[in-house]
């Protein structure tokens, strides 16, 4: 699978580790930054890698700051991009399989290499459910974006 990865400094540290990772399991990654530890704001990264998701030049997104809080409010202001913090093994697929989440985020200073290991691969492997309820739910989510994508567009015309 096609992967964007990216983390801010605090991220930095175990985005590395993420990145080995997903070379073990024989994904092809795309590292986005940042490349050195000197201080990013998360939102900044946060784009490059979102970027590359919308617009199908990668499958999926994994995002590293240091709480994965900071990332995953910034990506889900991104037309098309389901992000959640994935800290724990049932979430890690739940959010796949129930909410077609395209955007991993995980917090540096949370967890650790051993479990960051399992939440990934448990991300990656789990599919979005063909229930209609998970469906349409996930419609739902499209359709709120395209409603207050339009009342802010009202906003400004003002
Ligand atoms: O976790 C984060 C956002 O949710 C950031 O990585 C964190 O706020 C960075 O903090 P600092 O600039 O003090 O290293």
């Amino acid at each position: 699978m096609k992967i964007a990865v990216g983390g801010d400094h605090a991220g930095f540290p175990l985005k590395g580790y993420v990145i080995e990772v997903l070379n073990d399991l024989g994904h092809e990654v795309t590292d986005c930054g940042s490349f050195d530890p000197n201080p990013i704001d998360f939102p900044d990264i946060t784009k490059v890698v979102c970027e590359k998701v919308r617009s199908n030049e990668v499958e999926k997104g994994i995002l590293v700051c240091g709480t994965g809080v900071g990332a995953s409010i910034a990506a889900n202001k991104i037309p098309g991009i389901r992000a959640s913090v994935c800290h724990d093994i049932y979430s890690s697929h739940q959010c796949v399989e129930h909410d077609d989440v395209n955007v991993m985020c995980i917090g540096a200073q949370i967890i650790g290499p051993a479990l960051v290991k399992e939440l990934v691969d448990s991300f990656l492997t789990a599919e979005f459910s063909t229930a209609v309820e998970f469906r349409r739910r996930v419609e739902k989510l499209a359709i709120m974006e395209k409603e207050y994508a339009k009342e802010l567009l009202e906003v400004n015309k003002k």
